[in-house]
């Protein structure tokens, strides 16, 4: 085959690598030409630009932030905007071309798309972080439209800065473009049931799994890995339905109480606690890696990327993984997890929750009406549900483990888009 070459990586089991080796795999099974294979490989746009920042202290920082639209053959670029000292360029293209895949396995109208600051939001003040998202939103100006590229919140990010980006975009056209975000403060258009549409999604996607495993929710127990947006909705909504948590971590460090940990405690107390689950005392604390290979049914990582390496993989002993964050597991830790037995609902399905609500949040923009939460719930459930379904499918079909299934499904549905559209240039 006559591939193009991917970018050079450094790290062996970067994100960039994971998302090419699984996406090869599945280009394989559909019997995908070199034409296609490269026209769906590389981004659409990759934008790179400096934000010089004033500091609290008077003095000016230059920080460096990116934009990358990997396809808009399905509809405009969508994908959050993550501040984090470990953003990279190759981050951002593999959390974009994931964006492409998750809004076609959900059957969301959307492209795929991810923007990032290297930055450390924890050492930033408010002021900063304010003066920086209005920077980049300034120099992508050319690139945010509701119907080019409409960002939203990811790690780092929420309603809050969602409202400066709506706030920079909407002066500089000269009128109110709520739809140009989602992930907005509900006074400025947000949706119902978006802050804990993506932790919704997980738990849909963590029942669906455990139905196949026979596993009962009220005798199963989890570990959840990541305390913020995601992680900790999705360890309250598993509760609700019964799942015992006996395992949450955020930055530092890991909580273990093998009666249960009492979740909206937790949150509470994390809440008044700067955020920070730091002298949490519903547990003991244990050693952070040591989350993933607790004894429990199911494990959530809804931290970061390439937690699950080839490394760790052998100690895990749940039976069913959901991913929460995007890019947990590194490729080279699938071929373990899938020896194992262990059943994972990978992220580009199970973390869609949260763009299928962004999906009806910009809708209801756009129609200038608000929807229920009821009736948010109830249609995103069924869209999670539906994704399951489907991919369940295919994995049976092909006889491929869940992942491989859902990158079958959505690239398979881009590149059939891409053909009926034509126009190779
Ligand atoms: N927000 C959304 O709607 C969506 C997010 N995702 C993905 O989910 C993941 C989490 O995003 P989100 O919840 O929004 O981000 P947040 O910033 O809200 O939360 C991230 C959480 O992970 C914790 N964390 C960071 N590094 C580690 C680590 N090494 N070990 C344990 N915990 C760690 C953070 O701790 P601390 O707070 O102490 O820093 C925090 O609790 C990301 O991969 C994101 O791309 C996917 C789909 C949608
Ligand atoms: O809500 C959105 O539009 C995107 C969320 C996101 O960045 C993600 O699913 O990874």
């Amino acid at each position: 085959m006559t591939y193009l070459e991917p970018a050079p990586i450094k790290d062996k089991e970067n994100p960039l690598e994971s998302m090419m080796s699984r996406f090869d795999a599945a280009v394989k099974i559909l019997g995908i030409s070199d034409e296609m294979y490269n026209i769906l490989k590389v981004p659409a746009r990759q934008v790179i630009v400096g934000l010089p920042v004033t500091m609290d202290n008077g003095k000016i920082e230059v920080f460096e932030g990116y934009r990358v639209i990997h396809s808009t053959i399905l509809g405009p670029g969508k994908g959050g905007i993550r501040l984090d000292p470990d953003v990279t360029l190759d981050e951002v293209r593999a959390l974009a071309a994931w964006m492409t895949w998750k809004c076609a396995v959900v059957d969301i109208p959307y492209g795929g798309a991810k923007g990032g600051i290297a930055c450390n939001p924890r050492n930033m003040s408010a002021g900063e972080i304010e003066r920086l998202m209005r920077a980049y939103t300034l120099s992508m100006l050319d690139i945010f439209g509701p119907d080019k590229d409409i960002p939203a919140p990811d790690m780092g990010t929420g309603p809050r800065e969602m409202a400066w980006l709506m706030d920079e975009y909407s002066k500089a056209k000269g009128m109110t473009v709520q739809a140009v975000v989602t992930g907005k403060p509900l006074v400025l258009g947000g949706s119902l049931g978006r802050t804990e549409a993506t932790g919704r999604g997980v738990m849909v996607s963590a029942l669906s799994g455990m139905e196949k495993l026979k596993l009962n929710p009220y005798r199963a127990t989890a570990a959840v890995q990541g305390f913020g947006n995601v992680g900790s909705h999705a360890a309250a909504l598993l509760h609700e339905k019964g799942v015992s948590i006996t395992g949450i971590s955020d930055i530092s460090g890991a909580y273990f109480n093998d009666k249960g940990i009492d979740i909206d405690k937790a949150m509470a107390y994390r809440n008044a606690n700067n955020g920070t689950l730091e002298g949490f005392g519903g547990a003991e604390k244990i050693d952070a890696e040591e989350l993933l290979f607790l004894p429990v049914d199911l494990l959530v990582p809804a931290a970061k990327e390439d937690v699950i390496t080839k490394n760790n993989a052998g100690k895990i002993q749940a039976k069913l993984i959901v991913e929460g964050a995007n890019g947990p597991t590194s490729a080279k830790a699938d071929d373990i997890i899938n020896e194992k037995g262990i059943m994972v609902v990978p992220d580009i399905l199970a973390n869609a929750g949260g763009v299928t609500v962004s999906y009806f949040e910009w809708v209801q923009n756009r129609i200038g009406y608000k929807w229920t939460l009821d009736r948010i719930n109830r249609r995103s459930d069924r869209a999670m549900k539906d994704a399951f379904n489907n991919v369940f499918d295919i994995s049976q079909k092909h006889k491929v483990p869940m992942r491989l299934a859902a990158y079958i499904l959505a690239i398979d549905k881009v590149s059939s888009s891409y053909k009926f559209r034509g126009g190779y240039g």
